[in-house]
């Protein structure tokens, strides 16, 4: 078995693989830089086994160990670890998953990608690679994590190009955090009406539709450029978002499809 680990700029996101098959994803928080910088390599080392075994005992833990003996002999040393693929955009979380015992970092280079740029997101390569394999090219990934990017391949399994803007909890979180009239306001489930008579209504109306808009806009555009291309959505806000563009792009919306796994699928051909 391996663990995979995606370390995103929000929350860590897990996949345990058995063999090549992905058995189950999750995500939990980051861990704390600061609450373990005191430690000494050794304690560092087994503060990171711990977190893995812990992180993948909570996930329905009686079931998953039940059906994989392996697991259940993880806490006895001699046994060795769980082996850990890891694919970081946050540096000083993948500094310290350094000190894990057997860990694989994936970095671009690795990746079977034509035209990767050196600074593009090695989540934005990696779920390109995964749901290009997994659905097919050409591909458009759309991820609505802390950031929302579109990142797009062709065919030949070309990067064709993307672009990046502030994702939906961010562009929330910033206009509570950088002005004095504003609240912190939370996504609904539904979209309100577009032209708003409170404010919190006001900010959800000018951040969801603002997105939906460009969302829309650029998977137009792309299908323009490829008519038959898979379009994929993952990240945090993937549910709420399709939502919102299926009640106001319902056309765009069909084209879309949801995969949580993507970057998982693109991990799966790293697999210690
Ligand atoms: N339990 C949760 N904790 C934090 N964010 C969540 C949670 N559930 C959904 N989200 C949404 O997920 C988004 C972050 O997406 P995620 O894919 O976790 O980001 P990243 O990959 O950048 O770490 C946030 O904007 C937030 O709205
Ligand atoms: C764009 C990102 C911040 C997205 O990160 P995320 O929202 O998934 O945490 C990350 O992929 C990144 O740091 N990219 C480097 C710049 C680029 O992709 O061009
Ligand atoms: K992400």
């Amino acid at each position: 078995m391996t663990i995979a680990l995606a370390i995103g700029n929000s929350r860590l996101h897990w996949g345990l693989f058995n063999g090549n098959t992905l058995q189950k994803i999750w995500d939990t928080k980051h861990l704390s830089i600061h609450a373990v910088h005191h430690l000494s390599q050794d304690e560092k080392t087994e503060f990171l086994v711990r977190t893995v075994i812990e992180s993948i005992e909570k996930q329905s833990a009686q079931k998953l160990i039940s059906t994989n003996p392996e697991l259940a002999s993880l806490r006895k040393p001699e046994l060795g670890v769980l082996p850990l693929v890891l694919a970081s955009v946050v540096p000083d979380q993948t500094t310290l998953w350094q000190s894990y015992p057997d860990n694989r970092i994936i970095t671009l280079d690795q990746l079977p990608i034509e035209g990767l740029y050196p600074t593009l997101g090695i989540d934005r390569a990696l779920t390109l690679l995964g749901a290009g394999t997994q659905l097919g090219w050409p591909i458009l990934v759309i991820d609505t994590g802390t950031a929302l990017t579109f990142t797009g391949a062709d065919v030949n399994r070309r990067l064709v190009g993307g672009a990046i803007l502030p994702g939906l909890g961010l562009q929330l979180w910033s206009l509570g955090e950088k002005t004095a009239g504003l609240p912190v306001v939370m996504l609904p489930d539904n979209l309100t009406g577009r032209w708003a008579g409170d404010t919190e209504s006001a900010i959800v109306s000018g951040v969801v539709r603002g997105v939906v808009a460009a969302v829309n806009d650029f998977i137009e555009d792309w299908l323009g450029l490829f008519p038959n291309s898979h379009i994929a959505l993952t990240g945090g806000d993937r549910t709420l978002l399709l939502q919102y563009l299926a009640s106001t792009f319902p056309d765009t919306a069909a084209r879309v499809i949801e995969t949580p796994e993507a970057i998982f699928w693109g991990l799966n051909q790293f697999l210690i």
